[in-house]
């Protein structure tokens, strides 16, 4: 099971926990085998080892007590340390997807895993975990204590375990198709939330504010019903195993009383194998059922270790010349039966201006997807400095390739962040970017000014603000080749004609830009056009 190599890095933590555990297994026993003594003293009319006995009962409960309490505080700080590392590993492998390979699944996808599924680990798999320790223990010491009464019963507790241990593997299938079907309800509903919710506006503008209601319910609908599923498995497997325990209990009571009736055992054997028998198929019963639960988590565990990572090429030969070679390419997309892209030749000379044109859906914003390397399963090939893109990693294409896109996403982060991207750059230099690009206008509107919190994705920000923030990001990163796609399109005519000029004046770079709207004041400023058409 995967989740063990985190108990396995959580070792303080869980060997702390697993001693707590065990010295409390033995206060519980110790107070049991008190009781059973108490009450042989008793029926022996011994006044004083009877009450010496009830003294040591109540102090083992005390301890007990305290036990539990400092068992519930490091059984927190182990499960948070394990949901801690759950997550850093999920995010570390989302980290190293590509493009692709993250875009199978939503974002809401995986904040249902980082969430919903990281409850479940903790309620079926910390938790059911730590139990277990706990009735091996009690069960380990129970049984010790009813040899010491009389061996026989601890024989007949043997028998009576091991048919408990069997039967709920009967129904562990079962519970883990349930585990993993709840799992995926959650992730739907979360799904379905996001997308109502990031849709508000437009319901909100049609007067259909209901579809978000029902919608919601819906999900709702599907996650009730398989956890109803859920528990129905689960409760059948929990009441079938506790059945086979009640029943043992009688077992081992109504041979206590035999031995008692034949002289073989004193009368407080009935009390303590009574105690002991009732703990040992209780937590019997418990483990049998949280070991199903625990062994349900599988799929779960597997579904976020088998994240698709992406190897990337291991080009260590530095990309010298920028000039990007586009021979026979053709592109397309799954859902669609018609090349977007078909047998494209192209040239992008290092330094030079493009303007990319071309009707509408005619394959622009593709191409620049594809140059940028976010779309790889193209035909043909490409060749950026004379290196094939099949050798070159996403992460020294970004080093070269800066893309400008319409709609750029704003962080819940200062103004400051949203420029650098949390990456040290010197003062002069952002001084100067924020000047270029018109942001010091934002900054002056700000209530803290570049160190101002842009909320919500930045709703409080203008679209054309927005696009100034991209243009500087990416002026920010000085890479050897931009794309712009349709990155000024939010800005008035004056404005958008101003920053224009700013790209297209920037020494030494390739650009390749695409615009609905040329402006005859940048015309001139491109070396050439490359027109795609349907
Ligand atoms: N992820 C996708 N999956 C399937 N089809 C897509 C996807 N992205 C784009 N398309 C389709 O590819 C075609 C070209 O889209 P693309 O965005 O590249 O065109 P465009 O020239 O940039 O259009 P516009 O000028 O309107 O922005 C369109 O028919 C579009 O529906």
């Amino acid at each position: 099971m995967p989740l063990f190599k985190y108990f396995k890095r959580a070792k303080w933590q869980f060997s702390i926990v697993i001693a707590l555990t065990v010295i409390n297994s033995g206060f519980s026993t110790l107070a049991g085998i008190a009781s059973a003594n108490a009450l042989t003293q008793v029926t022996k009319l011994h006044a004083q080892l009877f009450f010496i006995w009830v003294t040591i009962m109540a102090a083992a409960y005390v301890m007990y007590a305290i036990f539990t309490y400092l068992i519930s505080v490091n059984q927190t700080k182990l499960k948070q340390q394990i949901d801690l590392l759950i997550r850093q590993d999920v995010a570390q492998k989302l980290s190293q997807s590509d493009y692709q390979s993250f875009h199978q699944q939503t974002t809401a996808t995986y904040a249902s895993w980082l969430t919903n599924d990281i409850n479940t680990i903790n309620e079926f798999g910390v938790n059911d975990l730590m139990m277990i320790v706990q009735q091996i223990s009690e069960i380990l010491l129970g049984a010790v204590t009813l040899a010491y009464f009389q061996v026989s019963l601890l024989a007949t507790v043997v028998i009576l375990t091991t048919i408990m241990a069997v039967v709920p593997n009967l129904f562990s299938k079962w519970l883990s198709k349930r585990s993993l079907e709840l799992s995926h309800a959650q992730e739907r509903l979360v799904n379905k939330i996001n997308d109502v919710l990031n849709g508000f506006n437009t319901l909100f503008l049609v007067n259909l504010p209901q579809v978000i209601v029902k919608r919601i319910n819906q999900g709702s609908a599907d996650v009730q019903k398989n956890a109803v599923d859920y528990v129905k498995a689960a409760g059948f497997t929990q009441a079938f195993t506790n059945c086979i325990a009640y029943l043992s209990q009688v077992i081992v009571l109504a041979q206590s009383g035999y031995l008692i009736l034949r002289h073989l055992t004193p009368v407080g054997t009935i009390s303590g194998a009574q105690y002991f028998a009732g703990t040992i198929f209780a937590e019997l019963s418990g483990i049998s059922f949280n070991w199903q639960e625990f062994k349900s988590l599988k799929p779960i565990m597997d579904k976020l270790a088998n994240i698709k990572t992406t190897t990337q090429p291991d080009q260590k030969q530095e990309i010298s010349a920028k000039q990007i070679q586009i021979e026979n390419l053709s592109y397309t997309y799954k859902e669609k039966r018609q090349p977007i892209l078909d047998n494209l030749n192209l040239t992008i000379a290092e330094g030079k201006k493009y303007l990319l044109l071309g009707d509408s859906a005619a394959g622009k914003s593709t191409l620049l997807n594809i140059i940028r390397g976010l779309l790889k399963n193209y035909t043909g090939t490409i060749k950026l400095g004379g290196i094939d893109y099949a050798k070159i990693s996403d992460t020294q294409l970004h080093q070269i390739i800066s893309y400008v896109e319409q709609t750029p996403y704003i962080f819940t982060a200062s103004l400051k962040w949203n420029l650098t991207l949390g990456q040290k750059v010197a003062p002069a230099k952002l001084k100067q970017v924020i000047t270029a690009c018109g942001i010091e206008q934002i900054i002056a509107h700000l209530p803290a000014g570049i160190n101002t919190i842009l909320a919500n994705q930045g709703t409080n920000l203008s679209g054309g603000q927005k696009q100034r923030i991209a243009l500087a990001r990416a002026l920010l990163r000085d890479t050897p080749v931009y794309l712009f796609d349709e990155a000024t399109s939010s800005l008035d005519k004056v404005a958008s004609i101003s920053l224009e000029k700013l790209i297209l004046t920037q020494k030494n770079k390739t650009i390749v830009l695409v615009t609905h709207h040329l402006q005859k004041e940048t015309a001139d400023l491109f070396d050439e056009n490359i027109v795609l058409n349907k």
